[in-house]
């Protein structure tokens, strides 16, 4: 089965955010992105409601299900709920994603920078993993490459999500070759402990044929940041589509 494309909207967020009103709608994003051919949609807000916020998460788990297509929800189970932001368990008992990935990030982040330390976390993540798992969701945790990913099985993990901002920094200085060994073989330890793969963070058109071709095993990649932007210069149906030219048949 070839990779699935799920296109994160936060940064259509970000852009309605900067003026407080409701344009761009996310809603006629995600609908464009699914038109379009996209598998799913993700969503990662942050506690700080800096990018899509609750009712957004709402109103896309609706599309989605309007669909019948995935939608991934993301966000950092540990970070406690405050004015706005219901915290991460809470949304996903509120609209249960298809796919609940979590991903140890903080507020003073930018962006999400790093996988779990699946030996320090296992005895946190395992509860929070059982009761996503409870509610139906495929739950997914993000992971370094080199990270123990063995670990992420014995935890209860569907899935691993590969951190990929080290390739994408390895590939835009013209080296990916440095990077790519130790995602080869972290996917390859995931499918042996019987987890699926997926990636993102920084996958972008250019970046994105090159990873799929090295890596293994790769179900879903979820890509928002360069995406956004490229649409900018190509509209967001056709850039959609040619991620769907990229993955198609890899
Ligand atoms: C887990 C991950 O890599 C993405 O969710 C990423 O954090 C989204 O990027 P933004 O920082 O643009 O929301
Ligand atoms: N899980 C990664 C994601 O949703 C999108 O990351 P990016 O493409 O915005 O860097």
């Amino acid at each position: 089965m070839s990779v699935r494309l799920s296109v994160n909207l936060n940064k259509v967020a970000v852009l309605r955010n900067s003026r407080g009103g409701a344009e761009p709608d996310l809603v006629r994003a995600a609908r464009t992105c699914l038109d379009a051919g996209a598998h799913g949609i993700t969503v990662h807000p942050r506690p700080d409601a800096r990018h899509t916020r609750h009712d957004d998460v709402l109103a896309l788990a609706g599309v989605c299900r309007d669909y019948g297509v995935e939608f991934n929800l993301e966000g950092n189970p540990f970070a406690p709920p405050r004015s706005g932001y219901a915290g991460f368990l809470a949304l996903c008992e509120l609209v249960r994603p298809a796919q609940a990935t979590l991903v140890p990030d903080d507020d003073a982040q930018l962006t999400s920078d790093h996988g779990f330390d699946f030996g320090r976390d296992e005895a946190a993540l395992r509860p929070l993993v059982a009761r996503l798992a409870d509610l139906g969701c495929r739950v997914s945790l993000f992971a370094d490459a080199g990270s123990d990913v063995a670990r992420a099985a014995a935890i209860g993990a569907h899935r691993i999500e590969l951190y990929t901002g080290p390739y994408a920094e390895a590939f835009a200085a013209g080296r990916p070759g440095t990077a790519l060994p130790g995602f080869i073989a972290t996917a390859r330890a995931a499918s042996a402990a019987g987890l699926g793969v997926n990636a993102g963070h920084d996958l972008s058109q250019a970046n994105l044929g090159a990873f799929l071709d090295a890596v293994p095993g790769v179900e879903e990649v979820s890509i928002g940041h360069a995406l956004i932007g490229e649409a900018l210069y190509d509209g967001l149906a056709t850039t959609v589509r040619r991620y769907l030219a990229i993955i198609s048949g890899r």
